[in-house]
């Protein structure tokens, strides 16, 4: 296992870039702990696919350095890198058994026979698929096959990384949060260094001690998940996270209050020096209510979801989502919204501009 150091990492996939829109990845400088867990989400084309590549030895990048603890690996192959990787389809020999498949990283390392039996019974018991043992890896169900490919990446305990490519691709939205939960529980077993990419906030959130956000080729933020919930870096995490996700009002600032369509309203603390250019107001559902008073709205929708009901309300011409617990209101009734003050916060041209009060 080793610390992952990715510094000052830009890659062009042009010959010759010109500008920041040429490159896949603008910036990324990134610390990864050994034995942590760590996930890297963004959407479609944001860049995971070219970091894991950089990282796993499979893509050189044009700049920037890629260190497994302190040293660098930047120009070495994969093989020489001793990583371990699990993709989107399961990676199996089907005609060989169950035991031998998990077998096979170990004995192409030359591992002896009693610690390759070992390893084979303590990853099959983690991932709880000592009955299928002697079956051929054929027959199992496409979850079971998946499960096997994720137990080869596990089975060595010699590699500096074991790195998840959207893993849960192939398995029916039924079984996943089952083998997502495992997958955490294995991280905790086998303190590997592990990195888990995906483009679905649920996996990242459930897996990852921290998710790395990535988004046009740039990292946005870096947090635990109650950090990306609590205090966005930037609305597109804001935005990208939750459901449904932190609502973006247009904003403006006069003799130092932010105003939404007219109406004041009490942003958590000071806004940062300098805030200028395109400013919003961010605030998530779960800490807009609805009250006596307060910023005056009509509501569109009104969904009751069993123990809270999501209300989607306009003011203005601007849409604003609540997660309420009270009684649902009629579609069409005018009502009021409270913003959670503390939870409500500024960002300008999409970054976090307000402080938290002292
Ligand atoms: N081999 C390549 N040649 C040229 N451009 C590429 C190549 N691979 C990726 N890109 C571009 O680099 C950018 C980042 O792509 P990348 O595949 O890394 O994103 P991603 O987040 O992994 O997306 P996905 O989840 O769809 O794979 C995209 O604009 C993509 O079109």
């Amino acid at each position: 296992m080793a610390k992952i150091t990715l510094s000052k990492l830009r890659h062009s996939y042009m010959d010759a870039p010109k500008g920041p829109d040429d490159y896949a990845l603008k910036q990324i400088d990134v610390d990864w702990e050994d034995g942590g867990a760590y996930a890297l989400l963004g959407p479609s084309g944001c860049g995971k696919s070219t970091l894991l590549n950089i990282i796993s030895g499979l893509l050189i990048p044009s700049e920037g350095r890629v260190l497994f603890d302190d040293k660098d690996v930047t120009e070495l192959t994969p093989e020489a890198r001793n990583i371990a990787q699990v993709f989107q389809f399961p990676v199996i020999y089907d005609t060989m058994s169950v035991y031998d498949n998990l077998a096979f990283p170990l004995k192409n390392r030359g591992v002896d026979a009693a610690t390759i039996d070992r390893r084979v019974r303590t990853i099959a018991e983690m991932l709880e698929v000592t009955d299928m043992l002697d079956r051929r890896a054929s027959g199992l169900a496409p979850d079971n096959k998946q499960k096997l490919s994720m137990g080869r990446g596990l089975v060595r305990d010699d590699v500096n990384v074991v790195m998840f490519d959207e893993p849960l691709t192939v398995i029916d939205p039924h079984l996943k949060w089952k083998l997502r939960s495992k997958l955490k529980e294995l991280h905790q077993k086998t303190a590997l260094t592990m990195i888990y990419v995906t483009h679905d906030q649920t996996e990242a959130l459930t897996f990852a001690d921290q998710v790395v956000v990535m988004q046009d080729g740039e990292v946005v933020q870096i947090g635990t998940p109650v950090e990306l919930f609590e205090r966005p870096a930037h609305t597109f995490v804001g935005h990208f996270i939750g459901s449904p996700g932190m609502n973006v009002l247009p904003a403006e600032l006069r003799d130092g209050g932010a105003f939404f369509q007219g109406q004041a309203v009490a942003l958590e603390g000071a806004v940062r020096k300098g805030a200028s250019g395109k400013l919003e107001i961010g605030i998530r559902p779960e800490f807009v209510d609805i009250a006596d008073a307060g910023i005056a709205a009509r509501v569109r929708k009104a969904a009751d979801v069993g123990r809270y009901s999501v209300v989607e309300a306009v003011v203005g011409d601007t849409p604003v989502s609540a997660i309420i617990t009270g009684p649902v209101p009629e579609q069409g009734a005018e009502v009021h919204l409270s913003f959670a003050p503390h939870q409500t916060r500024l960002y300008a041209d999409g970054w976090l501009a307000t402080e938290v009060a002292q």
